[in-house]
């Protein structure tokens, strides 16, 4: 692929531009708001002047309510050779474009399945695909040379393809995905009257569980319309859970012993299923779930502190796998938790405790 074409200078649609044309693609980036075009061509991610002639493939990012209408525009104005999208869902849009009369044979649907609360243009990075799934939802009128050009943009962006069905790319996404969101909303929801000294008490469990509720609601509203039966197929189900648990919950503050010991076993019931499920999420790569070992380290707030760290960890030759920051309420330090192979955590802890830095077990 030599030209592509970036309609949606947002999150992702800057993000893919940013990976291609960091090896070596001429990309033409177009928005409805201009600024955002012209801000994701000042970070690097392309042009935002016209392309001259077609474009080898046009990248359609815009919300999913606007995809079918866009990519109806850009193929009646001959803008490509090939075309997709990268909306959440994929069926209904499918469907929209089918009953527009195109010719989809140069069209394919597809999903990253990479991205942030953030968006626009300047929450992008050159490699949010990495080592993550893209789904691809070829039909039976899908051109060979479009699923080529699909599956190089792939490549480009570093991503593992997946080849699916819309349907099924739907339904999958409303358990791993569209749920999940919800629920981190609903969790986040919580909060929203709370007594301001129990949101002090915020520690790193809820922070995990609700990073994605800071999310665009009106980019939910149109994924969740788009997707509604599914979704709603997988919440009834957390909803017998939910209603289960508060029926255990109760029966632990019966005064009859045997209703405790139910209630006991639904709530181990729930938090065992929970671990099951967890360690069933793919490590990097689409990889067997990785278990790390963390060396907790604790670290003043100022800057260059994070460096300092990878830099020692580098010199005692460790890999880091991961890392995250627990911030503590109010005070002006904050704890790094490096995440790294359980071989060489020791190694790590020592080393870094060598250098002067106070580890936490
Ligand atoms: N955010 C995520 O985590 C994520 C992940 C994977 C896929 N997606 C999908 O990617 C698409 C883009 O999401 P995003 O997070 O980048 O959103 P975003 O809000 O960051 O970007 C969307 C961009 O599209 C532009 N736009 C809207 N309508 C347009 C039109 N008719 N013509 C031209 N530009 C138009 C907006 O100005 C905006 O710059 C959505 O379909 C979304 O479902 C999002
Ligand atoms: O990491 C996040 O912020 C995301 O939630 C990204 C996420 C996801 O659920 O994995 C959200 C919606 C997209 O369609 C694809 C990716």
């Amino acid at each position: 692929m030599r030209t592509a074409l970036v309609i949606g200078t947002g999150l992702i649609g800057t993000s893919a531009a940013l990976a291609l044309a960091g090896r070596g693609v001429t990309v033409h980036l177009r928005d409805h708001d201009t600024t955002r075009a012209r801000t994701a061509a000042a970070l690097g991610a392309g042009t935002d002047e016209a392309p001259e002639g077609p474009v080898d493939l046009a990248l359609i990012a815009v919300p999913p309510t606007h995809v079918a209408g866009t990519l109806a525009e850009a193929m009646r104005a001959g803008a490509a050779h090939g075309y997709l999208d990268v909306a959440s869902v994929k069926g209904g849009p499918q469907r929209e474009l089918a009953a527009l009369g195109l010719d989809l044979s140069s069209y394919i649907g597809t999903h990253p399945m990479a991205g942030k609360e953030r968006s626009g243009p300047l929450a992008a990075t050159a490699d949010l695909f990495e080592g993550r799934p893209w789904v691809l939802t070829p039909t039976s009128d899908t051109d060979t040379e479009v699923l080529n050009l699909a599956l190089e943009l792939v490549a480009l962006c570093r991503a593992v393809p997946v080849v699916m069905d819309a349907d099924a790319h739907d339904r999958a996404v409303a358990l791993v995905s569209h749920t999940p969101q919800l629920l981190s909303s609903m969790v986040a929801a919580r909060l929203e009257g709370a007594d301001d000294t129990a949101v002090r008490l915020c520690g790193q469990g809820i922070r995990d569980v609700t990073r994605i509720a800071a999310s665009e609601p009106a980019m939910w509203v149109e994924i969740l319309s788009a997707n509604a039966g599914p979704v709603a197929d997988v919440l009834a189900g957390v909803a017998a859970d939910l209603e289960a648990t508060v029926e255990s919950l109760r029966a632990l503050q019966s005064a009859d012993e045997a209703k405790r010991d139910g209630g006991t076993a639904g709530v181990a019931d729930v938090l065992r299923r929970g671990n099951a499920g967890r360690s069933r999420i793919p490590g990097k790569h689409g990889a067997a779930p990785a278990a790390y070992e963390v060396v907790a380290v604790l670290v003043s707030d100022q800057p260059g502190e994070l460096a300092r760290i990878f830099a020692d960890a580098g010199r005692a030759g460790v890999n880091v796998e991961d890392v995250r920051i627990e911030h503590a309420t109010g005070q002006q330090a904050g704890l790094v938790q490096v995440m790294v192979d359980p071989a060489a955590a020791p190694v790590l802890a020592a080393a870094l405790r060598e250098r002067g830095w106070s580890i936490r077990q």
